[in-house]
C-alpha cells in the first residue's frame, strides 16, 4: 500500500511540475459528479411534490435534477480540457526520464541484464499508461464520488437500500483479483513478448529480412514468431477469461439482490408504508449504484494498471541510481598521458556468460605508442577495448590510466578523451554533418564544417562526401525523404571520420576499421592512421588498432596477440617474428594467402 501511495505521490508531483493550474482544475470534475449522482434524490422529491400537490417540492426537485446535470456537464468540460493537455505533457516528461535513465547508465552491463530487459519491455508495452497516469487518478476520484453519493442518497431514502452495499463489496474483491491476474499475465509474458518483438523486427528490417530470404528461413522465423506470440498472449487470454467469469457471477448476484430489495419496498408501498417518491428514488438508486460500482471497478482496474507501470518506471529509476552509485568515480581524466594504460591481472566475464572473455590479462600500453591487437575470432580483442573505454566493469583486477584506477575517474570525462571507429559502427541516419559531427561535439554544439572536412581528409573519406548530392546537408538513410544510402565501406569511412574529430584523444581505438574497405582504400588509409597516431601520441595518447590484417600490424610499435582470452604473445613485429610462435605462424599464413 505504501508503495502505491508513493507512486500516486510521484504522479501528483509530476503533474504539478508540468502544469499547476490544470492539475487543480482537473479535480473540479468530481464536484460536478456529486450533483449528477444526487439525481435520484431530486427525482424522488419531484415525484413526492407531484403526488402530494406540493409545488415547492416539485420545483426544488426539478431544478435540482436539471441544474445538477448542467453544472456537472460544465465542470466536466473544464476538467476534460485540463486533462487532455496534461496527459501529453506528463507522457513526454516521463518518456524523456526513461530515455535519460537508460542512456545515462555509465556502463553497458544493464543491456545484458534479462530482468532489466523484461521490465523495459513491459514498460514500453504500456508506455501510454504513464502519460495517462494523472488522468486515471482523476478518473478514480470521479468514480469514487458516484458510489459514495449514491450510498448517501440511498441511506436518506431507505436504509434497506444499503443492503446493496453487501454486493458492492465482493465486487471490489473481484476487481482486485482481476488486477492480480493481469499483473501475473504481464510478468509471465514479458520474455515471450520480447522474443516476439525480436522475431517480428527480423522480418521487417532490411538486412535480416534479406538474409532470411537468402537462407529460405522466412517460414521458420514465421513459425517461431507464431509460437512466441501464442505464448505471449496466452497468459492475457487466461486472465481475461477468469475476469469475465468472475464479473458475470458478480452481476448475477447483484441483479438477484436488487430484485429482492425492490420487491420488499414495493410490497411496503402497496401496503401504504412507503411513499411513491421513495420507490422512485430506490429504483433509480439500484441502477445508479450498479453503474457507479462498475465505473469504480473500471477506474480501479485502470489505476492499478497505471500504478503497475509507474512501479516499473520507479524500478527502472532505482536501477539507474544503483548502477550510477556503483560508479562513484569523479576524478578528471589527465590532460596528457605520461605512463600509459595498464591492465593489471584483469579478468572479465559478460553478465550471464558461462566463461571468462578475458582471464588474468596483464598488459602495459605505453603513452604515445601504436599498439596492434590481433587474435582469432572470439579471442577477446573487442572485449579488451570495451574494458579500456569503461563500457564494462572488470570482474577482477584493475584498469589503470597513468596509474589511476579507471573506477576513480569520471567515466564521462574519460570517454570524452577517447575516440574510436568500431567494428559495429553506428549508422546515424541524420544529415551527413550531424552524423559525422557527433564525434566532435563540444558543449552540445557540433563542430564547424572545416573541422569535419579535415577529419574526413584524415579518414580518407573526402570522396564519400563529394559524392553526396547536398554535401554535408545530405540526409543519410534511404528510408527518409531525399535520403541517400551508402555502401558498408562508405558508412565505415564516415565512422572513421567521426573518430578523427576528437582533438588529442588519450585513447584512439580503431577496431577493425578496414574490414569493409577495398584494398586500395585500405592502403590509403593506413598512411593517414599513422599520421593520426602521431598526433595522438603528442598528448601521450595510445592508439590501439584491432585488426585481422597483418599488413597494418607490422608498422605498430607493439603487437599484442590474444588467444582464448589470454595474452599469448607480446612484443614488436620483429621480436615476434624472430620468436617463431603463434604470431609468426598467423603472419606466415596470411602472407602466403596474398602471394
Ligand atoms: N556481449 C557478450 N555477451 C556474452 N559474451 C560475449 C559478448 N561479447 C563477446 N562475448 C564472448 O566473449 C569472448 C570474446 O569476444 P570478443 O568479441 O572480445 O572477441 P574478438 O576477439 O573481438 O572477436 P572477433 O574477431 O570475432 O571480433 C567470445 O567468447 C565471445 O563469445
Amino acid at each position: 500500500m505504501r508503495y502505491h501511495l508513493q507512486s500516486i505521490a510521484l504522479i501528483l508531483r509530476t503533474s504539478w511540475q508540468v502544469n499547476r493550474g490544470a492539475t487543480v482544475v482537473a479535480f473540479v470534475e468530481a464536484l460536478g459528479r456529486v450533483f449528477e449522482y444526487l439525481m435520484p434524490l431530486f427525482v424522488g422529491l419531484a415525484v413526492t411534490g407531484l403526488v402530494d400537490h406540493r409545488q415547492s417540492l416539485l420545483v426544488l426537485g426539478l431544478l435540482g435534477a436539471i441544474g445538477g446535470q448542467a453544472f456537472s456537464a460544465l465542470l466536466g468540460i473544464a476538467g476534460v480540457q485540463a486533462r487532455v493537455g496534461l496527459n501529453e505533457r506528463i507522457g513526454h516528461r516521463l518518456d524523456a526520464e526513461i530515455a535519460g535513465i537508460s542512456g545515462g547508465a555509465p556502463t553497458l552491463d544493464h543491456l545484458q541484464d534479462p530482468q532489466y530487459q523484461d521490465q523495459m519491455h513491459a514498460l514500453r508495452e504500456r508506455m501510454g499508461a504513464l502519460g495517462m497516469a494523472y488522468n486515471s487518478l482523476v478518473n478514480t476520484v470521479n468514480n469514487l464520488v458516484g458510489p459514495i453519493t449514491t450510498l448517501v442518497v440511498a441511506a436518506t431514502a431507505d436504509l434497506r437500500l444499503l443492503l446493496l452495499l453487501l454486493i458492492a463489496v465482493p465486487a471490489s474483491f473481484g476487481a482486485r483479483a482481476t488486477v492480480r491476474w493481469e499483473q501475473q499475465a504481464e510478468d509471465e509474458s514479458a520474455e515471450a513478448g520480447r522474443r516476439s518483438k525480436h522475431l517480428a523486427d527480423l522480418t521487417v528490417s532490411p538486412v535480416p529480412a534479406s538474409e532470411l530470404r537468402v537462407f529460405g528461413a522466412r517460414r521458420l522465423v514465421r513459425g517461431l514468431l507464431a509460437i512466441q506470440s501464442g505464448q505471449w498472449r496466452k497468459p492475457f487470454t487466461r486472465a481475461v477469461i477468469h475476469g469475465s467469469v468472475l464479473q458475470t457471477v458478480i452481476t448475477a448476484v447483484y441483479v438477484a439482490g436488487s430484485v429482492a430489495v425492490l420487491a420488499w419496498l414495493v410490497r411496503d408501498a402497496l401496503d401504504g408504508r412507503v411513499g411513491p417518491g421513495r420507490v422512485a428514488t430506490a429504483v433509480l438508486v439500484v441502477g445508479q449504484l450498479r453503474e457507479a460500482v462498475s465505473n469504480l471497478q473500471h477506474g480501479v482496474h485502470f489505476l492499478a494498471q497505471t500504478l503497475r507501470t509507474v512501479g516499473r518506471f520507479r524500478w527502472l529509476g532505482a536501477y539507474g541510481e544503483r548502477v550510477t552509485a556503483a560508479h562513484p568515480g569523479s576524478a578528471a581524466a589527465p590532460a596528457a598521458l605520461t605512463d600509459g594504460l595498464t591492465l593489471d591481472h584483469v579478468t572479465f566475464r559478460y553478465p550471464g556468460a558461462e566463461r571468462d572473455a578475458l582471464r588474468d590479462v596483464s598488459l602495459h600500453l605505453p603513452a604515445g605508442e601504436v599498439v596492434a591487437v590481433v587474435g582469432e575470432n572470439g579471442a577477446g580483442k573487442s572485449t579488451l577495448i570495451g574494458l579500456l573505454t569503461g563500457m564494462y566493469d572488470v570482474t577482477d583486477g584493475r584498469v589503470l590510466v597513468d596509474g589511476t584506477d579507471l573506477t576513480e575517474l569520471s567515466l564521462d570525462d574519460w570517454r570524452a578523451r577517447c575516440a574510436g571507429a568500431f567494428q559495429d559502427h553506428l549508422r546515424l541516419e541524420l544529415t551527413a554533418r550531424e552524423s559525422i559531427g557527433v564525434g566532435g561535439i563540444r558543449d552540445g554544439e557540433l563542430p564547424g564544417d572545416d573541422a569535419i572536412h579535415a577529419a574526413l581528409e584524415d579518414a580518407a573519406a573526402s570522396d564519400v562526401l563529394r559524392a553526396l548530392p547536398a554535401g554535408l546537408d545530405t540526409q543519410l538513410g534511404p528510408s527518409w525523404p531525399g535520403g541517400v544510402d551508402l555502401s558498408g565501406g562508405q558508412w565505415q569511412r564516415l565512422a572513421i571520420g567521426r573518430a578523427m574529430l576528437r582533438e588529442a584523444p588519450l585513447l584512439l581505438v580503431l577496431d577493425e576499421p578496414t574490414s569493409a574497405l577495398d584494398p586500395a582504400t585500405e592502403h590509403a588509409l593506413f598512411d593517414r592512421y599513422a599520421a593520426a597516431a602521431r598526433e595522438t601520441s603528442r598528448a601521450g595518447g595510445v592508439t590501439i588498432v584491432v585488426t585481422h590484417r597483418f599488413s597494418t600490424v607490422a608498422s605498430a610499435d607493439r603487437v599484442v596477440v590474444l588467444a582464448g582470452g589470454r595474452v599469448a604473445e607480446e612484443g614488436t613485429h620483429a621480436e615476434l617474428m624472430a620468436k617463431g610462435g603463434h604470431y609468426a605462424e598467423l603472419y606466415g599464413l596470411q602472407a602466403a594467402g596474398y602471394r
